[in-house]
């Protein structure tokens, strides 16, 4: 199945668009998952146990998981949000030359173990950089269009010599990318201005709009722009995973308020968010 249709059958099903990130910081891990074998799998279970039902996706950031202990982290955590029926969108921004690239794809692949459904790349080095993971027509391919972060002004409002700007000529090869309709875009929350104008110029491609929670983005804004046909992805990481940080729930031996807290955080962001739809 595609995986644009999947995630449509999984936003139906969860009645919700929030994409739950798992960036499982160790150094904000709370004591009940420190003694385990694997603390990142254990609290990415614990995590997906109390979000799912308000999950369209999980989406695992890979600078969380690359080292040995962390890759096998992840392998089990999407194995156990598939195990759920939420997908998973790899968050690694990956973009190299074809060679390279081809390597890179791989992790789409599910001969080896669980395989990540989608995976947000970077277009800096064009299309045959991007091409392994555009051919895997049933995955989706997240390209950066405008990047959350105060510094994505730095090259992508860069206006072309054709009055383009940068972002919005990536827009535009995204959009002649997507021949088997697999590409959407990462267009972030913070920027609302340019969250509409790129609406307008790709009416129906699916966004994934991070930055809302810890980076204050506008959540109305995520929604009435970032869904295509009623498809896309708000992502919300810290503010949903480490809601039930504070001194007591970080150090009590269950862990039980502390994900309780990631649950309610979860379902109020849907619940937010349902208010736009
Ligand atoms: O423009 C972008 C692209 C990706 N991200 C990633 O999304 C999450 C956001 O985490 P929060 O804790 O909700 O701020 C994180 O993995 C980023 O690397 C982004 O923020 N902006």
């Amino acid at each position: 199945m595609h995986f644009f249709d999947r995630l449509a059958d999984r936003i139906a099903a969860a009645d919700s668009v929030v994409s739950v990130g798992l960036d499982p910081d160790p150094d904000r891990l709370p004591d009940s998952v420190l003694d385990a074998a694997l603390p990142r799998w254990q609290f990415n279970r614990r995590i997906i146990d109390a979000t799912h039902e308000h999950a369209a996706c999980y989406k695992p950031n890979a600078a969380f998981y690359e080292d040995p202990d962390g890759w096998r982290a992840l392998e089990e955590t999407i194995a156990y949000a598939h195990g759920k029926d939420v997908p998973v969108l790899l968050d690694a921004k990956r973009g190299d030359i074809g060679n390279t690239a081809r390597q890179y794809a791989q992790v789409l692949d599910d001969e080896e173990g669980p395989a990540a459904d989608a995976i947000t790349v970077n277009p800096f080095l064009g299309r045959d950089s991007l091409e392994p993971f555009l051919q895997r027509a049933e995955k989706g391919v997240f390209v950066l269009g405008r990047t959350s972060n105060p510094g994505g002004e730095d090259l992508q409002d860069l206006e072309l010599a054709s009055g383009e700007k940068l972002y919005e000529r990536v827009v535009h090869l995204a959009d002649l990318w997507n021949g088997n309709g697999n590409v959407g875009l990462v267009v972030g929350a913070t920027n609302p201005d340019e969250l509409e104008a790129i609406r307008e110029l790709v009416p129906d491609i699916p966004f994934l709009v991070p930055g809302v929670g810890a980076q204050g983005g506008d959540a109305e804004a995520a929604v009435e722009h970032g869904l295509a046909d009623g498809v896309g992805l708000v992502n919300s990481s810290r503010g949903i995973i480490f809601a039930g940080e504070d001194a007591d729930t970080r150090r009590d031996d269950s862990g039980d308020a502390f994900f309780k807290a990631a649950g309610q955080s979860a379902k109020q962001l849907k619940q937010r968010l349902n208010q736009f739809r």
